[in-house]
């Protein structure tokens, strides 16, 4: 059993919903067991142009598929999510990034782990430190790992029952 951490990010109208369902699919696949999920966060989106408020969370995994299948898998949970709502919005409504898995260092072209962008998104690292060990945090992050993931405009905890994803 390998611990493999998830980063999952939805944008759409119901970001929300979006991923408390990609979790219970997520948990739901064999061979994978559900260990810990983070709290939900609205985020406000980083890239280009005017794109609405993000839901963001981590959750880790056990799991016994490789990275690569581990990869496919994401993939495709995040094309069956594409498809159910690309009929109706239109836009990109999952992302799936595996940010951990286990101990491993990987670098194909499909894959690389750890997740080359997660240490610089506090709408990765802040839900991560809801849920991973501090020793894993330390390990990645050096001793003074609190600056990485405060509190701050750009990210807030959603309430369990907020409907809501803006402040
Ligand atoms: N706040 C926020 N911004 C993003 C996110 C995300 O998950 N949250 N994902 C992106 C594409 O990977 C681009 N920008």
């Amino acid at each position: 059993m390998i611990r493999s951490y998830i980063a999952l990010g939805s944008n759409l109208n119901l970001p929300k919903e979006q991923v408390l369902t990609a979790i219970t699919t997520l948990a739901n696949i064999p061979d994978c067991t559900l260990i810990s999920q983070s709290r939900l966060y609205g985020s406000i989106a980083i890239g280009p142009g005017e794109q609405d408020n993000y839901v963001n969370a981590v959750i880790a995994i056990d799991t016994t598929l490789t990275a690569p299948k581990l990869l496919a898998t994401l993939q495709s949970i995040e094309s069956q999510h594409h498809r159910q709502r690309e009929i109706r919005w239109a836009a990109r409504t999952l992302d799936l990034d595996l940010l951990l898995y286990g101990t491993a260092n990987i670098q194909t072209p499909e894959l690389i782990v750890p997740h080359p962008r997660m240490f610089s998104r506090d709408f990765v690292l802040r839900p991560l430190a809801d849920i991973a060990p501090p020793e894993l945090l330390r390990h990645y992050l050096g001793e003074n790992t609190d600056i990485h993931y405060s509190d701050n405009d750009n990210l807030w905890v959603l309430a369990p029952d907020d409907k809501a994803i803006t402040p």
